[in-house]
């Protein structure tokens, strides 16, 4: 197969059915597999949130006739992730689930609600005061292009977090601490020296995720990592993810609209409509017998391939 060439093309349901290229077929069966292995039940909470709120004011109407209103984005949700848990967050579009994860770490001003880590009221800390927690608590954002900076060399990103936050004594401390954050993500250590543009998309997620695990961090929010990958890099940032957290034993609050991919990665899954969580439970329970129609939707909407 040479780079650029269509292998197959046809009606969407007889590929699916019936793929004839070798390459059809290793994506179609590329998908993210395997679950999460067993949480701990004696696990302590880590990151709890008590009745969140946020909500954003915004312009409503002509300009003659403009109000502001408030739209609630986060309805006073409360969500608990113990150490080592992966929580998934799953809901369409605009139901709340990054407002939610950004209030819960501290990016975000909530309006109201309480937020503990690791047994310390986290809500209400001045900036300074949050600062020990900004290495603990981590954030991976959907798209590594964005969030790394093109005018840097792989290493000054990795070390600029190690600088601002006092971790590595000298220069050949930090190169030893990101060298070995880039056998985490399976980079090879030559990486350091280049620039994000010259690695591919899953290449950059696994950068952006060593950027997080160099500051040996215990919770990461993971926005929807996954979205803008294929679905073979997608199963292997997957299984990256299980590595990390067994190694390191990581909890992560992870976002996406993908239950294929929540199936294989979480624990438990909160299901988001509108602000609300509509139902929570352990992901094999919500999936297999979902309670309410909007769940059943996102399900029949991930395992079911459309006529
Ligand atoms: N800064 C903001 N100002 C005003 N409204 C906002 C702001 N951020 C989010 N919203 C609104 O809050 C609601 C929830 O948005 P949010 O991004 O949390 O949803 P989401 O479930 O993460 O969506 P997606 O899957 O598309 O990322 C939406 O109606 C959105 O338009």
């Amino acid at each position: 197969m040479r780079y650029g060439e269509v292998v197959e093309r046809g009606n969407t349901q007889d590929v699916f059915a019936n793929p004839q290229h070798p390459y059809t077929r290793h994506l179609l069966e590329s998908e993210p597999k395997g679950r999460p292995d067993e949480l701990d039940p004696d696990a302590a909470p880590l990151m709890v949130a008590k009745d969140m709120r946020v909500a954003f004011r915004i312009a409503h109407g002509g300009l003659m006739s403009r109000k502001h209103v408030d739209l609630v984005a986060v309805n006073d949700i409360s969500a608990s992730i113990r150490r080592g848990e992966t929580l998934g967050v799953v809901g369409e579009s605009g139901s709340g689930k990054t407002t939610l994860g950004m209030a819960m770490i501290r990016l975000l001003e909530p309006n109201g609600g309480q937020i503990t880590f690791d047994g310390e009221r986290i809500d209400g800390l001045t900036r300074k005061q949050m600062r020990p927690f900004r290495t603990r608590i981590q954030v991976v954002f959907q798209d590594p292009f964005s969030s790394l900076n093109p005018r840097m060399i792989i290493r000054q990103i990795l070390e600029e977090g190690l600088i601002v936050n006092g971790i590595g004594k000298n220069a050949a401390e930090r190169e030893e601490l990101i060298g070995q954050a880039l056998d985490d993500v399976q980079m090879p250590r030559d990486a350091m020296q280049r620039f994000p543009h010259e690695f591919s998309g899953g290449q950059r997620q696994r950068l952006a995720i060593a950027r997080a695990v160099v500051l040996q961090p215990e919770f990461i929010l993971l926005d929807e990592p996954t979205s803008a990958l294929d679905l073979s890099i997608q199963a292997q940032i997957i299984d990256l993810l299980r590595d990390l957290r067994a190694k390191h034993d990581l909890s992560y609050m992870f976002i996406s609209h993908d239950l294929k991919v929540v199936k294989a990665l979480c624990h438990n899954v909160m299901v988001m409509q509108h602000g609300d969580i509509i139902e929570t439970g352990p992901t094999s329970q919500v999936l297999e017998a979902p309670k309410t129609e909007y769940t059943k939707r996102l399900v029949d909407a991930a395992f079911k391939v459309v006529a």
